[in-house]
């Protein structure tokens, strides 16, 4: 079948797509830059720009990570590792039956405008000729962590460091940390499973954030925290000061206050930040194996550096855990210009001024991104198939400023917070908007919310 349709990228929101797309009888050509399947996901992966280390794991639990269509198998773990994640990604496009719609190895060059449709020229990676094709509509996947963020600006006195320095997209194995003296830097996710697996080999682990976390146990009380916030968010609306009062209270009981354990307080509470998820961070810094320090001042010559407190270490390492930036290289900056992590779209996939261009998986849930990619997808698949329409313009500009000014009230200012959501708030409003009724929830829900915020100090 000829396919007016085209996939960028065959990792999890690919896939997400891809098996949507076979379902509900729409053809379409997937181009992925590997050999298989999986993305980020896929260890070592010969696309060459994927992020997997050894241990991985993820860090949502399976439950609320896999496809609605689709579930893992129920002998997985709650917090798969990336191999089982990758096997479901490719037992998941087998099953459906996707395979041979996706052709592997292949970079796409450019998606360009082309009057009402999109020209995508492509070459395969082991040779031969630039091809290009005329497709009706382009769902981009192509990630957005695999480009690494290295400091902005860079830190005073670095040019002169004679250490090592890597940045966490780059992590494979420990042995690089072994009896060295390693700096992590970030108090992301990245920087907490590598601080953990430094604490265990290296000489010493130094751990510098320049703002402090919540950082918060993958199990409270014998279940996956995120499982026991679904209990209640999975099924009703629940404001996100509600949400942050309960979580907040859970932890202090189980866990304390991060203070207890030498990390500084946070400048903001419970939920204004993406979530750090780590059951031993902590630990390790209990153990004294892990120092915790603030924001770096200056590298001072040598394998000096010196912190924002004063206090000056010497280290052979530098793991930069400092994020990435969105990009896609295939798209001209006039048609989308992703500065600044900053990518304006309609529920964070349609880019209003691009008909036909559509934007799958890029967002970055507290929560897991696969099943909203897949909710993305049925919209996307509607909107395809004439079952749901698009408002004016004007309006999804209009909405995409509401949303961004919400998200801007509810989250740190941070280039990591530019495309966040909430897992379950997320599906009901995708869930609205395909039954055409955008906003009517939120309508009938301010109200409370505005109650609710104001009697619990929430921001939204
Ligand atoms: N096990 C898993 O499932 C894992 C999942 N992930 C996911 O991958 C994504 C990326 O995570 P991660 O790589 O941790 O990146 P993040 O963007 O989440 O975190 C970056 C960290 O670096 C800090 N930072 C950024 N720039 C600077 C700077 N110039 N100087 C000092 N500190 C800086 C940020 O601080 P600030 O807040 O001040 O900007 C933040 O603490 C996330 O979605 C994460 O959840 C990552 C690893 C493991």
């Amino acid at each position: 079948m000829s396919a007016d349709v085209c996939i960028v990228g065959a990792g999890s929101s690919g896939i997400a797509a891809g098996q949507v797309l076979t379902r509900r009888g729409i053809a379409f050509d997937c181009f992925e830059l590997g050999s298989q399947v999986g993305g980020n996901w896929r260890y070592r992966n010969d696309n060459g720009i994927s992020a997997a280390y050894r241990s991985l794991h993820i860090n949502t639990s399976r439950r609320l990570m896999e496809f609605a269509a689709r579930p893992m198998p129920d002998d997985l773990p709650d917090f798969p590792s990336h191999a089982q994640i990758a096997a479901y990604f490719d037992e998941v496009v087998d099953h459906f039956g996707f395979r041979d719609r996706i052709r592997f190895r292949t970079e796409v060059l450019r998606v360009e405008p082309d009057g009402d449709r999109w020209a995508v020229t492509v070459r395969a990676r082991d040779g031969g000729p630039e091809r290009t094709t005329s497709y009706g509509a382009v769902l981009v996947a192509n990630g957005h962590h695999w480009d690494p963020r290295w400091p902005e600006p860079e830190h005073p006195g670095v040019d002169a460091f004679t250490g090592e320095q890597l940045h966490a997209h780059a992590y494979d194995t420990p042995d690089v940390l072994a009896d060295r003296r390693v700096l992590v830097v970030g108090i992301g996710n990245s920087a907490a499973d590598i601080a953990v697996e430094a604490s265990r080999i290296a000489d010493a682990t130094l751990l510098s954030m320049r703002r402090s976390a919540h950082v918060i146990p993958k199990y409270v009380l014998g279940r996956p925290m995120d499982e026991i916030q679904a209990l209640v968010t999975a099924r009703v609306p629940v404001p996100v000061a509600l949400q942050r009062l309960g979580a907040t209270a859970i932890l202090r009981v189980v866990q304390g206050r991060m203070s207890d354990y030498g990390l500084a307080t946070p400048d903001h509470r419970l939920l204004e930040a993406h979530p750090t998820i780590s059951s031993e961070l902590l630990g390790r810094i209990g153990h004294g194996d892990i120092a915790v320090r603030p924001g770096i001042e200056r590298f001072t010559g040598g394998r000096a550096v010196r912190f924002v407190d004063g206090t000056q270490d010497e280290v052979d390492l530098v793991v930069w855990c400092t994020g990435y930036r969105i990009r896609f290289p295939f798209l001209d900056r006039s048609v989308i210009d992703p500065a600044d992590n900053h990518v304006p779209l309609y529920h964070r996939v349609v880019p209003p001024d691009r008909p036909g261009l559509f934007f799958v998986g890029l967002l970055q849930p507290i929560g897991a991104v696969m099943p909203l990619a897949e909710a993305q997808a049925e919209w996307i698949a509607d909107l395809l198939q004439g079952r749901a329409r698009l408002p004016s313009r004007d309006a999804m500009r209009r909405t995409i400023a509401d949303e961004e000014a919400r998200m801007a009230r509810r989250y740190l200012a941070s280039k990591r917070h530019t495309i966040q959501v909430d897992h379950y708030a997320y599906l009901r409003l995708l869930a609205r908007e395909r039954a055409g009724k955008p906003g009517g929830a939120t309508r009938l829900l301010a109200p409370l919310r505005r109650v609710g915020g104001a009697l619990l100090g929430g921001r939204s």
